[in-house]
């Protein structure tokens, strides 16, 4: 059971991205990926989307095999992609009620995760129109439609003001207690710590450190080795 990643390599071209990473989520658990510009994070998160494929190596989720089984992977991810160009002249709901379409999530699951991601009372504006925090929030609701065990969130706290990152950090949580698997991104050491069972820190596309959470005691002391790893890296 989970998320299983086998010696996962990504050339662009010339460039080599990833360099064999392997690593494994259990249900349940959250893996936070940390490193500098350019270290690997989102290709490994689009990879692990099926929106990339891999050059070599594997990825398989509860025994399902990406490569394999593509369709039956995808149907159990939420992904949300750190970039979001909004051009087009659609609404908030539109945009969450398109998705529920694709991943077969009823019109009430819509209404909830509107009320979840505090974007009711603009249900009715076009994306276009919001705000960068609003924006992230909408991506992440999208992202979570028809609760899938997997959650793969690119840099989810980027815009996010103080409340919202609190309500991102309960919703993990709460995710976490239902058995649903999460992988996401970031720069900041104290979410990272709040909410990640696995810490990796990556760097010209390896993993160069991991920390386990289950045995720290400290958080505050976590935190300011965490900042330190993100520092030297
Ligand atoms: N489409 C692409 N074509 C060529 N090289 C790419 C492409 N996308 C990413 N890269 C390169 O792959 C490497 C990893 O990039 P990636 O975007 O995965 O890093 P990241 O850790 O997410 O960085 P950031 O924190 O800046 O978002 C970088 O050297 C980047 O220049």
């Amino acid at each position: 059971m989970g998320l299983k990643v086998g010696k996962v390599t990504k050339k662009y071209k010339q460039k080599l991205a990833l360099l064999s990473v392997s690593l494994q989520v259990d249900r349940g658990e959250c893996l936070v990926l940390c490193g500098g510009n350019g270290a690997g994070k989102s290709t490994l998160l689009q990879i692990l989307a099926g929106v990339l494929s891999p050059t070599t190596g594997t990825v398989t989720l509860d025994g399902v095999s990406l490569h394999e089984h593509r369709e039956a992977y995808i149907s159990q991810i939420g992904y949300m992609p750190d970039d979001f160009h909004a051009r087009s002249m659609i609404t908030v709901q539109e945009f969450l009620a398109f998705y529920a379409s694709l991943r077969n999530a009823s019109a009430a699951q819509v209404e909830e995760i509107l009320h979840d991601i505090g974007l009711e009372k603009h249900k009715k504006e076009w994306i276009k129109q919001l705000s960068k925090g609003m924006r992230q929030r909408l991506l992440l609701g999208q992202a979570l439609l028809g609760e899938p065990t997997l959650l793969l969130l690119d840099e989810p706290t980027n815009g996010l003001d103080p409340f919202w990152i609190d309500q991102f950090i309960d919703m993990l949580k709460k995710r976490k207690k239902k058995g649903g698997i999460i992988v996401f991104s970031t720069h900041m050491m104290d979410v990272a710590a709040e909410v990640g069972d696995h810490i990796l820190f990556m760097k010209n596309g390896e993993i160069v450190k991991q920390i386990d959470t289950s045995h720290v005691c400290d958080k505050e002391k976590m935190i300011v080795q965490l900042l330190n790893w993100h520092r030297k890296i």
